[in-house]
């Protein structure tokens, strides 16, 4: 019999406001395994960039800038967010803006950026066990992960849900503004040539439009009982 020796993976991917790190948290918190924000790293890098002053199309530097990322993930005290440092500063505010969730939209086309993340994605792969969610975990990162889950939602609700987790964090936004960004960065997203957002051929779809948070953690927790036991 062929022995699985690496760590198992749970890929969480979909567009943006589908409800992935929400979930990805609760179940790597339940499951007590590591966590990959994936799209962290797409915004550090935008940040780094912007800090740094190289325009968004410079790839040669982009790449650079990605391949040397001094980033650390601090988990927070029970129940909180990951806090993010780059170079030793906090960040974690200020790459959770809409800002910088559309520039990260923008660098993440550019394939030597990809390349440059790919290894340090996968060292993410630990033991006892990895939930990483993105927009390529299942298509690219990790093709062998146990379960891959596709996450959706109708573009109305990512742009709802998106408001009321912006107004709770005191930034002024408007619910129209919010929809046309998710769609230009939907199209992004799913237009690019290298890792396009789109569900692995053994993705398990789920469409979470209408659904409350734990209804969604409660489906994702059945198929890991189900597939991992
Ligand atoms: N099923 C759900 N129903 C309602 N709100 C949700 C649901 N899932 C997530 N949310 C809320 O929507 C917002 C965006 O979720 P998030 O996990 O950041 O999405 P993503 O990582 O896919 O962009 C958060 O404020 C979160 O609490
Ligand atoms: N695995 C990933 C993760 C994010 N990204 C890019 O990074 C952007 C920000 O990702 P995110 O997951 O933090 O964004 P949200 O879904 O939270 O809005 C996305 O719009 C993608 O363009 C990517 O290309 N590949």
């Amino acid at each position: 019999m062929k022995q699985n020796l690496s760590a198992p993976v749970i890929t969480i991917d979909g567009p943006s406001g589908a409800g992935k790190g929400t979930i990805t948290q609760l179940v790597a918190k339940k499951l007590g395994w590591t966590l990959l924000d994936s799209g962290a790293l797409y915004r550090l890098t935008a940040l780094a960039a912007e800090t740094a002053g190289v325009a968004l199309e410079d790839e040669q530097r982009l790449s650079e800038l990605a391949l040397s990322l001094d980033v650390e993930f601090v988990p927070g005290d029970y129940g909180e967010p990951v806090n993010v440092l780059l170079n030793g500063n906090d960040v974690t505010r200020d790459i959770r803006t809409e800002t910088c969730g559309n520039n990260a939209s923008k660098v993440a086309p550019l394939p030597s950026v990809r390349a440059a993340l790919l290894q340090r994605q996968r060292d993410f792969q630990q033991f006892p066990g990895l939930v990483a969610d993105g927009r390529d975990m299942g298509t690219v990162v990790f093709p062998d992960a146990a379960i891959k889950v596709f996450m959706t939602a109708s573009a109305e609700e990512r742009a709802e849900r998106r408001y009321r987790q912006l107004k709770d964090k005191g930034e002024d936004v408007k619910i129209a503004t919010l929809l046309s960004e998710i769609r230009e960065r939907d199209a992004r997203d799913t237009g690019r040539a290298t890792a396009p957002l789109k569900p692995a051929d053994d993705a398990v779809m789920l469409d979470t439009t209408g659904l409350g948070i734990e209804e969604v953690l409660a489906q994702v927790l059945k198929l890991v009982e189900e597939s991992i036991g």
